[in-house]
């Protein structure tokens, strides 16, 4: 494709609940170690849903017009002096942070935690839901002949499931009890079960999202109750088969009753990993921490070695990541497609590149 006379339209948030269409330069390679991507489909965010319905998330706030998406396929058009790993015409995966590789941080292998970090559509950094995007060759996954495009846009929720799963360390044989049947919480529940967890449990408020878990990877599915956090956990592990408690318990919904049933799933001695983001502050059962010694972890997007795992598991045919895509539109159906997020009526949207005929 030749980027000088394609479109470079791209998904742009003015304040919330305000959308528009522009069309862009083309960003040219700034870096020899950089390559210029054609962006193919782009999988939508609660994230950008959020930005799109408020404005901000925590402390990031959009204050300039930002392109929307980071969940990108691509196909590299150009390549800069340096690269040797990539050519054009390349499909890849596209990793859309890129941290400063120089501060203690990066230094130290977590990258993901880097303070000077440009994450697409996190402002004030624009966003991949655009026709062209330039980025660093090695934070982009050249893609397998088995991985479709659609199934590359899926790689950056799953790099967050791998890196949710690795912090919990789930070992083959293991007890998995995972909070939240929402995107995130289906491929932690799936990845659980590649890493070899035997009993994967999935729990939601939503009989729905239960269902679609059973028939995806879960082993075990439950609906939480409105009740006292140790009485809905003593239900799951009853009803998994757990008596001692879970090995690795993970959040995936960030909502505070689903937290405070964790630490009463987990066993003594086992692993609380929280992924979910809602309320910064909550109610946390220190007591249950204490007592039964848990290794309670934050997790954080993703860093050294997740993404590349992504792309080795959905090749492996591990990760189905195809049953989670509800549907694929045009780039200008992409208000539409945010809206059917937002309704809570689909797993995943995929939009087409400005470029791409679907
Ligand atoms: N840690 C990270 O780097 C990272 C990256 C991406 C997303 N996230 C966060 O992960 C979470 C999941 O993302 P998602 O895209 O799947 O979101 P989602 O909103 O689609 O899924 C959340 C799920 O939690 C369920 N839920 C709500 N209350 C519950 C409760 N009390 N008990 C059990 N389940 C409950 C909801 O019904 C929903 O299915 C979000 O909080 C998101 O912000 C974190
Ligand atoms: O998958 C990456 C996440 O969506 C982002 O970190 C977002 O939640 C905050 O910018």
């Amino acid at each position: 494709m030749d980027p000088k006379s394609a479109s470079n339209l791209s998904f742009i948030l003015n304040k919330p609940n305000d959308v528009t269409f522009a069309d862009r330069p083309v960003p040219t390679l700034a870096d020899a170690h950089d390559v210029l991507v054609a962006v193919n489909y782009t999988g939508i965010c609660g994230s950008d849903v959020h930005y799109w319905v408020h404005g901000a998330i925590g402390h990031y706030v959009v204050k300039e017009p930002m392109v929307l998406g980071h969940e990108s396929s691509g196909t590299v058009v150009e390549v800069g002096s340096a690269v040797k790993t990539l050519k054009p015409g390349d499909r890849i995966a596209l990793e859309p942070g890129y941290p400063c590789r120089r501060c203690g941080p990066c230094l130290s292998g977590k990258y993901n935690l880097c303070p000077e970090m440009r994450f697409a559509a996190t402002p004030p950094y624009h966003g991949t839901l655009t026709g062209f995007w330039t980025a660093p060759a090695d934070f982009c996954y050249k893609l397998p002949d088995a991985v479709s495009l659609q199934e590359g846009a899926m790689i950056e929720p799953l790099a967050v499931a791998v890196h949710i799963v690795r912090q919990a360390a789930v070992a083959p044989g293991q007890s998995v009890v995972v909070m939240g049947a929402g995107p995130v919480g289906l491929l932690c529940a799936a990845v659980a079960r590649a890493f070899g967890a035997s009993t994967v449990v999935s729990v939601d408020i939503v009989q729905s999202k239960l269902d679609f878990a059973l028939s995806f990877c879960a082993t075990h599915a439950y609906a939480s109750q409105r009740v006292a956090a140790e009485e809905n956990a003593a239900n799951i592990l009853r009803e998994a088969g757990l008596p001692d408690g879970a090995d690795a318990v993970i959040d995936a919904s960030g909502a505070e009753p689903s937290i405070q049933t964790s630490l009463h799933v987990v066993r003594r001695g086992g692993t609380y990993v929280q992924g979910g983001m809602g309320r910064a502050d909550i109610t946390f059962p220190i007591m249950a921490l204490c007592l039964k010694e848990v290794t309670a972890k934050g997790s954080f997007r993703y860093g050294s070695g997740d993404y590349k795992l992504a792309v080795e598991l959905v090749a492996a045919g591990k990760v189905d990541v195809k049953r989670l895509v509800s549907g694929v539109v045009p780039f200008r159906e992409a208000e539409d497609a945010f809206k059917k997020v937002k309704e809570g009526e689909v797993i995943k949207m995929l939009i087409a590149g400005p470029n791409e005929k679907i």
